[in-house]
């Protein structure tokens, strides 16, 4: 697939699908700045989705306005190549293959959500886009049309390859088969980023868009979320429960956890829309939403001593939501030093973790470590160290 001057001018009929005409165009990168709904050229090429020796061309329709620098036709779509659950069930089918539900499959066959999931990520012409269990390639789909360069990390070997040879000959898709938890995530990045800077000129960030298997959900905000040197937004479609959840986390709300403060102090959530069970394949037993993360540099961060003996303290804190900390955190700090440091940032010499926001557990460890060396550093099993991958 070739995004620069395309003048694609053939369709074929395959498989049940009719097919279109794109109209020659062009396009160049407008760089960083450009907002929602910037993308506005479609996109032909070809790639096989499954279907044996056919070749598929494929058709995407433009969507927006035009961003400056960017060249761009409407495309007509005399009949659009479609991901809903005809032709995904069918490229399933071709090779036997079936949703597992182990890892999470659950296909989005509704092509609009894919569109805003894409507009909510505001990916321009050259962005570059980690994309988390591409499945069939539908969100890629979309994610190319927008003009991103995707790197599609698929665990499931079947759909890692079902994927690459849909977009074999696109150029702007690198399949990567693994599981996104053991992928060097940093490491690879970082080339696609010097990559970027030295054909831009300028620093480039990259960006995370994701259909995400719902199980892995935590993780993978724990693993990204830290990297604000590396990306500057992170768009997925959860569970519309953990999505609420991720942003909406209060004190006193029940929902309040050390992810939320994961959340919080790398980044700043903001809860999207919500996606009905009814727009995947197999149909999930719950809604989907979808939450951007505006990913902090790290001259934002709240200021502690050390990242790590901070979130450690979170957890063991959490251990007992609703002991008081000077219990809980004894095999960190002396009950005299809590009680000490709580009572100078103006907290109750009781406090349970469950009563203190972000900032103020921020200001009690400031205190509380300047009182006195930790005692470990080491948590609970469950500890939380972001930034670690
Ligand atoms: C909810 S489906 C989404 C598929 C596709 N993006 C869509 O929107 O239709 C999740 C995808 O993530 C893949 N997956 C599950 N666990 C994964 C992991 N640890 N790393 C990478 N991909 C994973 C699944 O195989 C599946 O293709």
């Amino acid at each position: 697939m070739q995004l620069a001057g395309i003048g694609c001018c053939s369709w074929q009929s395959v498989d049940g699908f009719s097919l279109g005409l794109t109209k020659g165009r062009s396009r160049s990168s407008s760089g960083r700045g450009c907002s929602a709904s910037s993308s506005n050229f479609g996109l032909g090429f070809s790639g096989a989705f499954g279907i044996g020796e056919f070749r598929t061309t494929w058709v995407s329709g433009g969507r927006g306005t035009n961003s400056p620098g960017v060249k761009c036709s409407v495309v007509e779509v005399k009949a659009e190549n479609r991901d809903d659950i005809g032709s995904i069930v069918k490229a399933l089918q071709s090779r036997d293959r079936f949703p597992k539900k182990w890892l999470g499959q659950h296909y989005m066959v509704n092509e609009k959500v894919n569109a805003k999931v894409v507009d909510a990520a505001h990916i321009c012409p050259g962005d570059i886009v980690v994309e988390i269990g591409p499945g069939t390639g539908a969100l890629t789909k979309s994610l190319v049309a927008a003009g991103a360069h995707v790197i599609a990390v698929e665990k499931d070997p079947d759909m890692a390859s079902l994927v690459a040879e849909r977009f074999a000959e696109s150029g702007n898709v690198d399949v990567v088969n693994i599981d996104f938890l053991k992928w060097p995530l940093r490491n690879e990045i970082k080339k696609y980023l010097e990559k970027a800077t030295l054909a831009s000129g300028e620093p480039k960030l990259a960006k995370i868009v994701s259909n995400l298997p719902f199980n892995i959900t935590t993780n993978v905000v724990k693993k990204v979320l830290p990297m604000g040197d590396l990306f500057s937004t992170v768009v997925l479609l959860l569970q519309d429960e953990a999505a609420l959840r991720l942003v909406d986390a209060s004190p006193d709300s029940g929902e309040y956890r050390p992810i939320s403060f994961v959340v919080n102090f790398y980044s700043v959530p903001e809860y999207k829309f919500k996606v009905p069970r009814k727009s995947f394949f197999p149909v999930p037993r719950v809604d989907g939403g979808v939450v951007c993360f505006a990913i902090k540099k790290e001259s934002e961060y709240p200021l502690v001593a050390s990242q790590k003996v901070f979130f450690s303290m979170i957890n063991s804190a959490f251990n007992g939501k609703r002991k008081m900390l000077r219990n809980t955190l004894q095999h960190m700090f002396s009950p005299s030093s809590t009680q000490a440091a709580l009572l100078s940032v103006g907290l109750p010499e009781t406090a349970r973790p469950e009563e203190l926001t972000l900032e103020q557990f921020v200001a009690f460890y400031n205190a509380v470590t300047s009182m006195t060396a930790p005692n470990s550093l080491a948590g609970p099993p469950s500890v939380i160290q972001p930034g670690l991958n």
